[in-house]
């Protein structure tokens, strides 16, 4: 493999998804028989920081003078959960080849230590980066949730699912390149999760992460899916453009009624000034089900993210859908048999879904809908459910593309099979149903009963604390 593939240096003409998709790569794992073998290898410098497991160093590869940066841990005891952590997050690690991964370049072993040799990222921390900053622009946030987005899309496609996704595991590979622009590594794998099993076995249940990017349906604790990153990517589009988390609470409980009980909050001044476009994409990202959530491919097809002018602002609910919708039957554009709503009643037990899956449409990412036009969305279809649930994600592969790998699982058909849209829906009425629907025993309920319990004095004042579970 071509070292360029190894240190990020192909950086500058990546800006195609694409290109961005390289092979799997070769991660040799080294014994040394002492540790201060290592440092005939590699010439350690500063200290780049402190995480749990052990301290990252800059060092310099001696022989051809490239810097890297170096994960030195302790090995912790056979056995334990610390070690299957280190064992999920190097093996993650090794599958993966993206641009806006991190990417691991060695492994070295000894008696007492492993090395982790990762390519350098100079820029620090997005949060470091943020708190100097304030907040984003547009423009610089429209590159970094692209390159988060382009990220999310590869995990997923191979069946990994970050579970902790946030600013400071984002980290910056140079202040800004030629262009201006800040590239990004998604890093830190300790949580993450392949999915290998089918249909329910790719429902995870494991309490983790960091409370404010965490995903609602995580933290009702009755089972997700790899929705829960697109949560957090919201999290972090809002906090990028604000500065600020969009909901923040004392406890997961209170939290969690926050979440339920809001709509995603644009009432400081701030959001005067950032385009409806924006919005429209975080409250897509920030849907209450993740059956209405936008997908990450949807996101990157978004006007807003492609930055494609030539793209009419789409309506984001089924109300503003309709009333255009009839503008154009009005105005002789569409035929009235376009216009395929079924009654509520005959809904019974099925989804109405956009008909076409197009960019800037609605949120909805019920993509196994058959029925795709080039066309905005302008008509809903039903869609039944049943077929959904059960299928596997390799079958979903092989019959929709690689795309189905990112499906909603049962449980999200559950979700949808609960929700119907009538004509009269409107944006909050949705959400209000979203709410409902995620709240009753139909899907996934959030359970409340822990207000006052034995999590929340743990929990007390500690918003951003990580939920470890497996420790
Ligand atoms: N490749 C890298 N380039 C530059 N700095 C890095 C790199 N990897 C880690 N760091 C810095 O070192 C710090 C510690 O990283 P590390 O991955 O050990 O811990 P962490 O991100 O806090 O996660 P955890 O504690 O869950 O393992 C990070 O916060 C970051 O600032």
């Amino acid at each position: 493999m071509r070292e360029a593939d190894v240190t990020g240096l192909d950086m500058d003409m990546v800006s195609l998804r694409t290109t961005r998709d390289t092979l799997e790569k070769d991660v040799p794992s080294i014994r040394l028989e002492k540790d201060s073998e290592l440092r005939e290898i590699y010439q350690f410098g500063r200290k780049l920081g402190q995480g749990s497991f052990g301290v990252v160093y800059e060092a310099t590869h001696i022989e051809t003078q490239t810097k890297w940066a170096i994960k030195e841990v302790c090995r912790p005891a056979a056995g334990s959960s610390k070690v299957k952590m280190l064992e999920q997050e190097i093996n993650i690690l090794k599958q993966v080849n993206h641009a806006c991964v991190i990417q691991l370049k060695e492994v070295y072993n000894t008696a007492n230590m492993i090395y982790l040799v990762t390519e350098l990222c100079t820029g620090g921390e997005l949060n470091q980066l943020l708190r100097q900053k304030k907040y984003f622009t547009e423009d610089e946030t429209r590159h970094i949730i692209r390159s988060l987005a382009e990220a999310v899309v590869y995990l997923h496609k191979k069946d990994i699912v970050h579970r902790d996704l946030k600013l400071e595991n984002i980290l910056v590979k140079n202040s800004e390149d030629d262009d201006g622009r800040i590239n990004i590594k998604v890093t830190d794998f300790g949580l993450s999760e392949q999915m290998s099993g089918v249909g329910i076995d790719n429902i995870m249940t494991e309490t983790c992460g960091t409370l404010i990017y965490m995903a609602p349906e995580m933290m009702s604790g009755r089972g997700y899916s790899q929705w829960c990153d697109v949560w957090s990517i919201g999290v972090v589009m809002y906090m990028l453009l604000c500065g600020e988390p969009p909901f923040v609470s004392k406890t997961k409980a209170y939290l969690l009624e926050e979440i339920m009980s809001k709509e995603v909050p644009f009432n400081q001044p701030i959001w005067s000034k950032v385009s409806d476009g924006a919005k429209t994409i975080l409250t897509c990202l920030l849907k209450v089900d993740p059956a209405h959530r936008m997908s990450p491919s949807q996101l990157l097809e978004n006007p807003w993210i492609t930055g494609d002018t030539n793209v009419p602002a789409t309506p984001s609910n089924v109300l503003k859908m309709m009333r255009e919708h009839l503008k154009e039957v009005e105005t002789g554009t569409q035929t009235p048999e376009d216009l395929s709503f079924t009654s509520s009643e005959d809904t019974l037990g099925q989804h109405l879904v956009p008909q076409a899956d197009a960019p800037g449409t609605e949120c909805n990412h019920a993509k196994t809908s058959p029925v795709r036009s080039s066309r905005p969305c302008t008509a809903l279809v039903p869609t039944k459910t049943t077929k959904q649930s059960g299928g596997s994600l390799q079958q979903d592969k092989q019959k929709n593309g690689p795309e189905a790998s990112v499906t909603p699982s049962t449980i999200v058909t559950q979700a949808h099979a609960s929700v119907k849209a009538s004509p009269q829906s409107s944006a909050k009425q949705r959400r209000r149903q979203d709410k409902k629907d995620f709240s009753s025993g139909q899907n996934l309920s959030c359970d409340l009963s822990s207000k006052g319990g034995e999590s929340e004095t743990e929990e007390q004042g500690k918003q951003q604390r990580r939920i470890k579970c497996r420790i």
